[in-house]
Order: structure tokens, then sequence, then C-alpha cells
């Protein structure tokens, strides 16, 4: 019987418990054996290993976080560390390993695979939706509710008091979270990393729409924006709207929890279960994800390095409704 293993890893996206369940269900299906790995590449390092049971994963479908916790590790950038790791996962007798995470996550997995010679299959898993091969990665849509819902609160009391906020939401260097939350909650502005957005272009875009109307005005700036970030920019930009009540909020880590939303859940699942089978058919050194609704398979060390490209029309579409 093959064994495996499992690990989340990096930033925690609601819904990895979703695919831990998966996994940990999926594999007895294949007649596959899984240990799971507590608190990613620094666990894996320790060699801390637990036989997870089917009645083990009950319950936590629903639950942000990661029941396996997670974790940055240095050590496992180092070569060393990552020859220690392949040695706690031969000891294990571990053919594969899975690993749930996002680019950061993927990079180390596949020096893991070359170093090593340890088969890793990715799930991709991060509320910053930055990995190539997949439309979304599991996290992304629950980051996405909930920070709207917290620019919708923020939106009541600066209409209120007729007042500017400049909003930062996570996403290190990427704006999927700005531009989706700014188009949900009709924000005037939307600042984001992908672009190269001055100082100037701000100051004209926001005089353009304070112009129009008096109500309040909400600016959503992604935290990796080249420009600096929200408390950045207000800053700069004090001088040139004084007359503005302006505020900053930075939504930050609320953003990483709670419950994942049915889609992440879905996704998770299917990920999760399609990981495993991938294992069972002999695949290696993928990421499966999901593109147009059919599951897909990209060759881990083409997932990440590159630019996921944000959705040029989606950004039109807000300039032209704002
Ligand atoms: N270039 C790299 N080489 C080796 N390991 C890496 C590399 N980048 C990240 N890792 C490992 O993956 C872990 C998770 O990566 P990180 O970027 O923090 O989160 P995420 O996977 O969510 O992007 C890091 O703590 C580190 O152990
Ligand atoms: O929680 P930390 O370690 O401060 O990291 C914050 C970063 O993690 C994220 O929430 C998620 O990113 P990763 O999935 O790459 O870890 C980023 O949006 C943010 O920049
Ligand atoms: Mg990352």
């Amino acid at each position: 019987m093959k064994k495996i293993a499992t690990l989340t890893s990096g930033g925690d996206a609601p819904g990895m418990n979703a695919a831990v369940r998966a996994i940990i269900r999926g594999s007895k299906h294949f007649g596959i054996e899984v240990t799971a790995v507590r608190h990613g590449y620094k666990g894996l390092i320790d060699g801390s290993f637990e036989n997870l049971q089917h009645t083990d994963v009950s319950g936590i479908i629903q639950r942000g976080g990661t029941i396996l916790k997670s974790a940055r590790s240095d050590e496992f950038r180092t070569e060393e560390g990552r020859k220690r790791a392949g040695d706690q996962l031969r000891k294990e007798g571990v053919e594969a390993l899975i690993v749930i995470g996002g680019d950061g996550t993927f990079r180390g997995a596949t020096l893991l695979s070359e170093e090593q010679g340890i088969n890793t299959i990715g799930i991709p898993a991060t509320i910053d939706n930055d990995l190539i091969g997949t439309d979304e990665t599991i996290g992304y849509d629950t980051a996405l509710n909930t920070a709207m819902e917290a620019i919708d609160k923020i939106r009541d009391t600066a209409d209120a008091h007729e007042r500017l906020f400049f909003i930062e939401v996570m996403g290190r260097d990427a704006g999927f979270i700005a531009l989706e939350t700014g188009i949900a909650s009709g924000a005037e502005m939307i600042v984001l990393p992908e672009y190269l957005t001055s100082l100037s272009e701000i100051r004209e875009s926001l005089n353009k729409v304070l112009k129009a109307r008096k109500r309040s005005s909400l600016v959503v700036i992604a935290e990796g924006d080249q420009t600096g970030g929200a408390v950045k920019i207000s800053e700069a930009l004090k001088k040139d709207f004084e007359q503005y009540d302006m505020k900053v909020a930075i939504l930050g880590h609320v953003q990483r929890g709670g419950n994942p939303t049915a889609r992440d859940r879905v996704l998770a699942t299917r990920l999760g279960f399609e990981a495993v089978q991938a294992i069972d058919q002999g695949k290696s050194d993928v990421m499966v994800g999901i593109i147009n609704n059919n599951v897909t398979f990209t060759p881990l060390k083409d997932t990440f390095g590159k630019i996921k490209a944000i959705n040029n029309d989606l950004v039109a579409l807000a300039k032209i409704l704002r």
C-alpha cells in the first residue's frame, strides 16, 4: 500500500480544512495510507507526523484556519533544511507529499522534489489567488466576501460623515482581492500592484470623482501596491484634499479567518480528492487546479514566478462605473 503525507503551509486560508478532510477520506477510497504533518515545513523538518482517521476530520469542513496548523519556515529555505525534511519522509516511508499552500509553499515543494526526489503534489490555497494553473485558489472567495462585508460597513459610516476613506486589503503582490472587493463594494477608486499608479494619477482620479458628487468616497488599495500602502498614500495626498476628512482603514488578518464560503468548501473538497487521485494515477510534481470548471494539472514549477493575469476588463469596468 502506498503511503503519502500532507501538510498546510504559508498563510492559512479558509477551506484548508475541507481539503485536509477530502485527502484523509479520499485516501481511504483509493486504499492509500495517509499521515498528516503538523506546522507545515517546520513540522516536516522536525518529523511531526500523525495518522488521522476518517472521524478525526469530522466537523472541520466549515472551520477556517487549519487543524494541521501552518508555519513559515526559514530552515526549509536552506538545502540542509530540505535534506532533513527528505530524511524524515523516507524514515516515515512516505512516497508522495501533498502540500496545501501558496506560491512560497510551491517554490519549496519544487526544490524538495528536485533535491530529495520526493513526489510533491500541490493544492492551491491562499487568499491572494496569485497562483497560475487555477481560476481561483482555496480561501480567495471567503476572503473576498469578508473584505466586502467590512467595506460595506465602512461605507455606512463614511457616508454618514461624508468622509474620504483609504482602505487597505491584503494581497502581498497581487490585486485580486482589491479588484473584486472594490467592484463589489462600489469603490470610487481601486489601486492595484499590477499597475504602477502614480500619486498624481490617484490625485487626478480622486479630484474627478469628488467633483462629480459630494458623498463619501472609498479608495481600495492592495497592500502590495507599488506606490505604497493606504497610510503612505493618504499621507502623501493629505494636503491636496484638506477639505475632506480623510481616514485610513487597514483590514488586515480579519480577511484570513472565518468559515469558508460554500464555493471554497466545494473547491477544496474537489482539489483534495483530485490530488489523491493524481497520486494513485502516478502523476508527479503537479498542482491540481480548476479552470472553467474542469480539473487541470500544471507542472508545479510553472505555477509561481510569473504574474497571474488580472482581469483587465474588470479594471476598465470599475473605472467606467465609479
Ligand atoms: N524560495 C523558496 N525556497 C524554499 N522554500 C521556500 C521558498 N519560498 C517559500 N518557501 C517555504 O514555503 C513556506 C511558505 O511560503 P510563504 O511564501 O510564506 O507562503 P505561501 O505558500 O502561502 O505563499 C516558507 O515559510 C518557506 O518555508
Ligand atoms: O500573516 P503574515 O505572516 O503577516 O502574512 C501576511 C501575508 O499573508 C497573506 O495574507 C497571504 O499570503 P500567503 O498565502 O502567500 O501566505 C498576504 O495577503 C499577506 O501579505
Ligand atoms: Mg504567497
